[in-house]
């Protein structure tokens, strides 16, 4: 069992934004969702724990190693997805990966030869291999990054935000991907797609500025809701009604305002109790 322990970390960067005030968190093998809205810290939380910058103060401990301390033992068991990877261009998918897989210490050839190939078969790149992964669409650059973050067996993959911009296929096929991963590693998913967490992570955290705000099994913490979720269509025009409610969210649908409300009684007339979701869970989070 690998496991990462995530302890007071504190960081401001020097524009005196706080982006993490005391986060601590303890996850191990399987995957692991993290949920925040743009700006909450997810981004910064990742790029601490994958050592690429160091905390102000706190600690992350991977299987007892101190990452902070010696971030080049983490690093040799670490695959990492960045929200944005640069490319060089014209340098095929398949010299990337060699280069790649020579950075993080793949150095028989043989050996290196198999996992890549195996990996290109994997993320459906294999017939691409010889094209640059500059002129890749983006679904095929993020399985192209999967493949590159898998290189070397790693036991702690981190993966910042991997569907943005995705069409729906590429979404599903890349999620699908992610879903192949063993369970014997750590995955730690950063998204502010509520979807992604449910479909995929078993445990999870909400993330809202810099401060761990939830955390559990997606279950649980939709059950937690159970009995206290309303909803109610309105009329364009009666948006009034709802002003004094604690309301989680409001949809268009045929033209009409379909509102959902946090209430342990019924709200007002003509509410109807329906069954939380992941999504209620997300936004009431933030009203609590
Ligand atoms: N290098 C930096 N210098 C100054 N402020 C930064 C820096 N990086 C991030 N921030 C700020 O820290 C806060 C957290 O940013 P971070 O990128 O970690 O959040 P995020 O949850 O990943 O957001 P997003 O979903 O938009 O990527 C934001 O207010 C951001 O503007």
């Amino acid at each position: 069992m690998n496991t990462i322990e995530i302890q007071n970390l504190t960081k401001t960067y020097p524009n005196g934004v706080k982006a993490l005030d005391n986060v601590s968190l303890s996850i191990s093998n399987g995957m692991f969702g993290l949920l925040g809205a743009n700006g909450a810290g997810k981004s910064t939380l990742m790029r601490t724990i994958a050592t690429l910058q160091q905390p102000d103060s706190g600690t992350v401990t991977f299987n007892d190693i101190d990452t902070i301390k010696k971030p080049q033992l983490l690093r040799a068991q670490l695959g990492y997805l960045p929200q944005e990877f640069g490319v060089y261009p014209k340098v095929s998918a398949l010299k990337l990966l060699d280069y790649v897989a020579i950075l993080k210490g793949i150095l028989n050839k043989k050996e290196r030869r198999d996992q890549i190939e195996a990996l290109l078969v994997k993320t459906n790149l294999y017939q691409h291999r010889k094209k640059s992964v500059y002129t890749f669409s983006g679904g095929m650059k993020q399985r192209f990054g999967i493949a590159q973050a898998l290189l070397g067996n790693p036991k702690l993959i981190i993966v910042d935000e991997p569907t943005a911009g995705l069409d729906p296929e590429e979404r599903n096929r890349f999620l699908n991907l992610l879903s192949e991963i063993g369970e014997n590693v750590i995955v730690i998913l950063s998204t502010h797609i509520v979807e992604d967490v449910h479909a995929l992570c078993s445990r999870m955290a909400i993330l809202a500025n810099g401060t761990i705000i939830k955390e559990g099994k997606p279950t649980d913490l939709v059950n937690e809701l159970n009995g206290h979720i309303w909803s109610k269509t309105l009329s364009k025009n009666r948006l009034d009604d709802i002003l004094s409610l604690p309301v989680i969210s409001t949809r268009i649908v045929s033209g009409n305002t379909q509102v959902r409300v946090k209430s342990g009684s019924i709200p007002g007339p003509e509410f109807e109790p329906v069954s939380p979701t992941l999504e209620d869970v997300y936004f009431t989070s933030s009203i609590n």
